[in-house]
Formats: structure tokens, sequence, C-alpha cells
């Protein structure tokens, strides 16, 4: 029998950054952590969960939980499952607001499974974790860090690449008290789109990457969104309310990930802006994570 154990350490992240609808992710300073012992060989035993902070007391804690989940998911495409497994999370990314928590789970999962049978490379990783989470731009950013596009090759595996971002662009986020679900904001959205809108949307996310890397003035008109935000508004009107409160003050507000956060791509100078907006908002001036998933220590 051999045991061994991992830390992981995953960023929240903010996808879409207005225009770039399952392409693009952002990973920022506030992180999960998960680690995970492995026991294989011996007799198999139910698996172990603790969970402190964000999501104690209501995710489950047997094999529905998603890092649980995702660990068994890598184990099985690595060819061996543990006889036992022990989790201890900590956890500091809300769930449900679109700061990709369940991207950081997900990914905390397959780097710890991929950590555990000694790899340490994250060439299948990004695959990996997209399958299980059904679009790339969350788990790219969660796994590379900084600034990411996202994209599935011609055979549908996930890839990805990063892009520098400029030192000027300081994250703020305004974090509301009510979740809603990913699942939920997909939901709402249309089977097919204006051409008109899917033309508009791929010039500002091309100039988005232009913006973010080179150009942040040009982040308002960069940021704008034609194709998840409106629709998503019935599901979270104070969300789409404050955006469009920022964005005519000249701040470039987008819908964070699937909502409800809401995410503001300015200098730190805004922040004062962007509280005065967002009164009973838990508005968090962030960093840009550069590291994204870091395995902090392996034990064999
Ligand atoms: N660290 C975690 N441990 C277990 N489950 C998690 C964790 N993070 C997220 N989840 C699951 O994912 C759900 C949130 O996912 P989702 O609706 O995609 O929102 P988001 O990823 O934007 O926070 C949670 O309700 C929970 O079921
Ligand atoms: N592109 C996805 C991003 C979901 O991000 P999350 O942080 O809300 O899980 C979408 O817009 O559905």
């Amino acid at each position: 029998m051999s045991t061994a154990t991992v830390l992981v350490r995953t960023p929240a992240t903010s996808a879409n950054l207005g225009p770039g609808f399952d392409a693009l992710g952002l990973a920022l300073s506030l992180h999960d952590e998960v680690e995970v012992t492995a026991e294989f060989g011996g007799p198999a035993t139910p698996v172990e969960v603790t969970v402190d902070g964000e999501g104690a007391g209501s995710v489950p804690l047997d094999e529905r939980h998603l890092v649980v989940r995702s660990l068994r998911a890598a184990f099985a495409e690595l060819g061996e499952q543990p006889s036992a497994l022990r989790l201890r999370c900590r956890n500091a990314l809300p769930h449900g607001r679109g700061l990709g928590s369940s991207a950081a789970a997900i990914v905390g999962g397959v780097v710890a499974a991929r950590a555990l049978t000694g790899l340490t490379a994250h060439d299948d990783a990004l695959a990996a974790a997209d399958r299980i989470e059904g679009h790339p731009d969350n788990v790219a950013a969660c796994l590379l860090g900084g600034l990411t596009v996202a994209w599935r090759d011609d055979a549908g595996a996930a890839r990805a690449t990063r892009v520098d971002v400029h030192p000027d662009v300081a994250p703020v986020v305004c974090v509301p008290s009510f979740e809603v679900s990913t699942e939920k904001a997909r939901g709402l959205l249309p089977e097919t789109v204006p051409h008109a809108d899917a033309a508009a949307n791929a010039g500002r996310a091309a100039l988005l990457v232009h913006a973010l890397g080179k150009r942040p003035d040009l982040l308002l008109d960069a940021t704008a969104d034609r194709l998840h935000q409106h629709y998503r508004e019935p599901a979270m009107p104070a969300t789409y309310a404050l955006v469009t409160a920022l964005r005519a003050q000249g701040l470039a507000a987008v819908v964070s990930g699937a909502g409800p956060t809401v995410l503001v791509l300015g200098g730190g100078d805004d922040l004062s802006r962007v509280e005065a907006l967002a009164e009973g908002w838990d508005v968090r001036a962030l960093q840009v994570d550069t590291q994204g998933a870091v395995v902090e220590f392996a034990t064999a």
C-alpha cells in the first residue's frame, strides 16, 4: 500500500470579460485550497471530506462533492483509483457568483490527481477539466493564471494561451449576497443570435485582448457585449442595472462569468467611484493572479 498527500491552491476567475463569451478568462487574487491524501492498494473505504469557509454546510461531503468527482474523473483517465481519499478544503471563493468556484474545484481535483500520480505538467489537465466543466474559459485561466484565450481544437479538445496584462488593469469585483447558478444563467441564452451581434462581439473581443494587454484606455469600448449579458438580465436585474450605471460613468463594467458578480476592469483610481454606485454590494479591489493552479506541496 502507498500513501501520498498534495496541497493545491486555485484562483478565482472571471470569465467572458464582456464580449469573450466562453473564450476569455482572467485569474484573480482570491484562492481556494484543497489538501488531498490518497491511498493506493489498500482496502476500499468511504471518502472523507472537511470544508472550512465558503460552501461549508451546503456542499455534500461524499462522492457528490465537486472536487471528489473531479479527482475520480481524473484518476479514471489516469488509469488507477485510490482505495482511500481524504480531503481538507479551505474555500474563499463564493459559490454561484460568477467567480469560477466550480472551475477552481474542478481544476483543484484534476491537478491534485495528476500530482498524486507524479504528473506535474499541465499538458492534458486543461482538456480534462474542460470535459467536466463544459466550457473552457474559467478552467483555462484557473489553471494557467493571468489572462487566457481558450478554444476547442477540431477534435473538440480544449486549448488555451496566455496573454500579458497591462499593469494598469486593476480588477474590482462587486459581489452580491444572492447566487445565480451557471446552469440557470446558461439556460437563458438563445439557440441562435443575429449575425450583426456575433460580428459586433467578434470585433470587440479582438479589441479587448489588445486593450487588456496594451491599451487600457480602450477598455470601455472593448468590453461591450451583445451575446449573453442582456439575455441573462431577468435572472439578475440588479447586476444588469449596476453594469449599466457603471458604464454610463465611463467605467468598463461587465457581468463576471455567468453572474451575478460585476467586474470592473479599471485602474485603482476607480475604486471610490465603483463603491459610490455599488452601495450594498461587497466591493473588493483584487489583483490579477499570475500563477494559476499551484501544487504547494506533495509528499509521497
Ligand atoms: N470548492 C467547492 N467544493 C465543492 N463544490 C463546489 C466548490 N465550488 C463550487 N462548487 C459547486 O459548484 C456550484 C457553483 O457552481 P456555478 O453555478 O458554476 O457557480 P460559480 O462557478 O460561478 O461559482 C456550487 O453550488 C457547488 O455545488
Ligand atoms: N462562459 C461561461 C462562464 C461561467 O462562469 P462562472 O464563473 O459563472 O461559472 C458562461 O458565461 O456561462
